[in-house]
């Protein structure tokens, strides 16, 4: 932490991005002498985070972009820890705050109200970090932000949060309590309160607090398999398991090409369509697959899946269509502050256009695996349900292909998957299983 700041010399300091200073706030010196004693990780992870917050770019490219390349390794790893921390807590930390303001309806300024969530994440979840440094530069970082007249409130909150007792035992939480300590907007878990029932809610609530689970479901992981959440293979590894002797597969939302890797590797004799409606995306997905020989067949092309073009059938299509992420709130944990209850609305109307054109792509007897990384019933069940009424389409209970991955020794011994199969549909929920949440069912087309 005493390292030389990197980012305080001027060239890379990206204050435009960042530390803006409203013109109204006076004399630049005393901005500059507190970006001075800011260390370089609590700097950047500023920056990130308010162009998270502004909705410029997401955690993940960012902290992994050219700005972090300036940064020790030591400081890369603290940039990363507050960032995801912050978004992971910023609920709960906001509330910690408002009941320490002395005005808690006041609405803070960005800048202030982003200083204090850095300096309260610390406070509360970092055992390392000394809580003078802390709080220290939470100040500073308010100060450098053209906030010099907030700097005071900000150190006596953190003062009163660094002294303020533990939270005492809880005899029985509600709803309302357990998502704000646990830092999810109330809406979005009281639908899973719905959906799953309180146990299972808190469950998923807790498991998004922590760092994304370590793969645990297959026998088999590393050297020439990709690397990703055993709840995402999964599905790549149930969709191969559906359709073993599949000549023709069409992979219709395929960046960034996890599961095709799985495909192209489980079905050696199969030629692989890999399509999806971004080229930026594509574009990374095809250099991906360049590092693994057997994805060698896997044909590439830029296609909306709603219209795809040409006539071709396929015996196997996977439809991992885009979604709202809400089964991924442990690794992109800033998804809970953009999404809206209308969200699901608007994604169900394009998972139920894709869904329809791909069937239509679907040989005589061909199977297609439907599947999204929501844990919301809208984006799952309802539509396939939806889409398959009145055709001669059915789905395929899930138990029988468990099995097979179980006797094939793709799933690791004694790995149970029974609690994930509700009405013959994988549906794996965070905290409950061992990864994301994914939810995929089988389709098989009329004869
Ligand atoms: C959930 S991701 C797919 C993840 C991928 N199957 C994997 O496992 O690595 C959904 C993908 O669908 C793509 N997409 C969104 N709308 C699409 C459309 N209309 N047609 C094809 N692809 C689409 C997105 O660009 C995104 O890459």
């Amino acid at each position: 932490m005493k390292n030389k700041p990197v980012l305080q010399k001027p060239s890379q300091i990206n204050r435009a991005a960042a530390i803006k200073r409203p013109a109204s706030a006076g004399p630049t010196a005393s901005a500059e002498a507190a970006i001075g004693k800011i260390a370089p990780a609590r700097l950047a992870a500023f920056e990130i985070l308010t162009l998270v917050g502004e909705g410029k770019g997401h955690s993940d490219e960012l902290l992994h972009s050219p700005r972090m390349e300036v940064l020790s390794p030591e400081d890369r790893n603290l940039t990363t820890a507050l960032v995801m921390g912050v978004l992971r807590w910023q609920i709960a930390l906001d509330a910690r705050v408002r009941g320490l303001l002395q005005r808690p309806e006041q609405r803070l300024a960005e800048p202030v109200a982003l200083a204090l969530r850095i300096g309260a994440f610390q406070l509360l979840h970092l055992d390392r970090i000394p809580a003078h440094a802390a709080l220290g530069e939470s100040v500073e970082l308010c100060r450098a932000a053209g906030q010099p007249h907030a700097t005071g409130m900000v150190n006596a909150v953190l003062r009163k949060l660094a002294a303020a007792q533990k939270p005492g035992q809880r005899v029985f939480e509600s709803v309302a309590a357990f998502s704000e300590r646990l830092g999810h907007p109330q809406w979005l878990v009281e639908r899973w309160v719905a959906a799953y029932g309180r146990e299972a809610a808190l469950k998923i609530c807790e498991a998004d607090q922590k760092e994304p689970a370590q793969g645990s479901l297959f026998r088999e992981t590393g050297g020439d398999l990709p690397q990703m959440d055993d709840g995402s293979r999964l599905v790549a590894e149930l969709a191969a398991v559906a359709m073993p002797a599949a000549k023709t597969v069409w992979d219709c939302c395929a960046a960034p090409g996890g599961k095709t890797l799985i495909l192209a590797h489980r079905l050696a004799s199969a030629e692989i369509t890999a399509t999806d409606i971004s080229a930026k995306r594509l574009a990374q997905t095809e250099a991906r697959f360049r590092r693994y020989a057997y994805a060698e067949r896997i044909r590439c092309a830029i296609a909306d899946a709603t219209t795809p073009s040409g006539d071709q059938t396929f015996d196997l299509i996977l439809c991992d269509v885009p979604c709202s992420g809400t089964g991924t709130l442990a690794g992109n944990p800033e998804i809970r502050h953009r999404l809206k209850p209308e969200e699901f609305t608007r994604q169900a109307a394009r998972q139920r256009a894709i869904l329809s054109a791909a069937l239509k792509r679907l040989a005589p007897g061909g199977r297609l695996i439907y599947s999204t990384c929501s844990l919301e019933p809208e984006e799952c069940e309802r539509v396939v349900e939806n889409v398959i009424a009145g055709t001669d389409t059915h789905q395929v209970q899930l138990e029988d292909s468990l099995l097979k991955l179980a006797a094939s020794g793709t799933l690791k011994e004694g790995a149970d998957l029974t609690a994930a199969v509700r009405d013959g549909c994988l549906r794996t929920l965070p905290g409950l299983q061992n990864c994301d949440g994914f939810f995929a069912t089988v389709l098989e087309a009329g004869k």
